[in-house]
């Protein structure tokens, strides 16, 4: 059961987790067994509408057959060579097909590892040291991106956390969200590698880009020779095949990919121009390296994600889940509150009139969410346990969900106040 699984984990494990957000819960966390389709079921046998989805990556629900399959068939081949695989590169063509910015890539094993090379990549390439990133973006657990960042970071009051050394937070820039002036001002020095971003944020809640942010960095980065990092581990092929940079019409210089497009499995990418992606050893001087890179598994649960992706109406599916969610509760709320949405990704924020960057986030009433949370739970729903995570929908999320979870939020706002 949970509450004794819990008892041993806190001797075991740091904060009794083994990733920060994880230990929100409350009393603790529920231990999961298993989930199917739009489910989760606890170790007490509780089934649990997953609004969380892995953070992000399970976008055909959980344990999809075809994704299942392409594994399996994986696993009865052998899972790791030490060699080039035939999945590796039936995955970048579908990448490069959907995405083609990511001129050519390489695959790593998590999102923090895309965003580290990506940034190593931008110094390499331009022979200049600073970055630019955003307040409240979060790019992952490296010390480059440690710096006022969002996600677990900021709910446990880290935004910038001990152990990255000074000389490193002196190397790093931070402006607002939605900020152009304060992008201008700090790249017309013309002294940054690159400018990262998450195109739509979701490391604070959700925040959208305001019109014309996104065009306005890729013209300020193309005019001072920086180079323009989209962070699109949790957008890549969620808001649509081509990630944000398909729906808002920019390209970066270079993409980072996570989450979806390893179906479930670990996985990063990182793909640019193919002047920049050379750079790379064994092509170029910027080292890279790694035992698990392009692992077989998570390239054939990639390849398989994709082809669903390519074939069903799945993001039609999960985005009118989404905004079903974000009807209902704006019908239910009497409190004041904003709810961003951008496709299938959305957070409500209680007490607050408008959230376009993270300090505005930081102003939400999170002792209100968190009761949001705990009377979601105990109706069956299961939404992140920080104001400073995204809520996902994924294509199994169908209309019997739907109708569910609006019921079950008519009950659960009452204890919001
Ligand atoms: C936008 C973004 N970038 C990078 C990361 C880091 O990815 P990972 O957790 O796979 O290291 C995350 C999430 O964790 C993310 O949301
Ligand atoms: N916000 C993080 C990634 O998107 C959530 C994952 C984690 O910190 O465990």
């Amino acid at each position: 059961m949970s509450g004794e699984l819990w008892e041993v984990a806190k001797s075991l494990f740091p904060g009794g987790v083994n990733s920060p957000v994880r230990a929100k819960v409350q009393p603790y966390p529920f231990y999961v067994r298993g989930g199917q389709g739009p489910y989760i079921f606890t170790e007490e046998g509780k089934a649990l509408v997953d609004f969380v989805l892995g953070y992000g990556p399970l976008f055909l629900g959980h344990n999809p057959p075809y994704v299942r399959r392409a594994v399996e068939r994986q696993l009865e081949r052998g899972w790791l060579f030490g060699t080039p695989s035939r999945a590796e590169v039936e995955l970048a063509r579908k990448i490069r097909r959907h995405v083609p910015s990511m001129e050519k890539m390489r695959f790593v094993n998590s999102g923090t590892e895309a965003t580290m090379v990506a940034l190593r990549l931008a110094r390499g390439y331009t022979g200049r040291t600073k970055v630019l990133k955003f307040d409240g973006n979060y790019h992952g657990a490296h010390d480059y991106v440690l710096i006022d960042a969002g996600s677990a970071a900021s709910e446990y009051g880290v935004p910038t956390s001990a152990g990255v050394p000074e000389e490193v937070t002196r190397t790093v820039s931070v402006c607002p969200y939605n900020d152009l002036s304060c992008v201008q001002k700090i790249l017309s020095k013309e002294d940054h590698a690159a400018v990262i971003v998450e195109p739509v944020m979701g490391n604070m809640g959700v925040i959208p880009p305001s019109k014309g942010f996104l065009s306005g960095l890729r013209e300020i980065c193309s005019s001072t020779g920086t180079l323009l990092i989209f962070d699109e581990v949790i957008t890549g092929f969620r808001l649509s095949i081509s990630g944000a940079q398909g729906l808002f019409g920019v390209n970066p210089d270079i993409t980072t990919l996570g989450k979806i497009v390893g179906g479930g499995f670990p996985i990063g990418v990182v793909g640019g121009r193919k002047e920049i992606m050379d750079q790379l050893t064994p092509s170029g001087p910027v080292f890279n390296a790694g035992t698990f890179n392009a692992h077989p598994l998570s390239m054939a649960a990639g390849v398989a994600v994709i082809e669903q992706l390519e074939n069903g109406n799945h993001h039609v599916v999960a985005e009118r889940a989404a905004k079903a969610f974000v009807d209902s509760l704006d019908d239910s709320l009497k409190l004041t509150h904003v709810v961003n949405r951008v496709g299938s990704m959305f957070q409500v924020f209680l007490g607050v009139s408008e959230v376009r960057n993270a300090s505005q986030a930081r102003k939400a009433d999170r002792e209100a969410y968190l009761r949001l949370h705990s009377s979601l739970l105990r109706e069956g729903v299961f939404i992140p346990p920080s104001q400073f995570e995204a809520l996902f929908t994924s294509a199994a999320h169908d209309q019997d969900v739907v109708d569910f979870v609006v019921r079950a939020l008519r009950n659960a706002v009452r204890s919001v106040g």
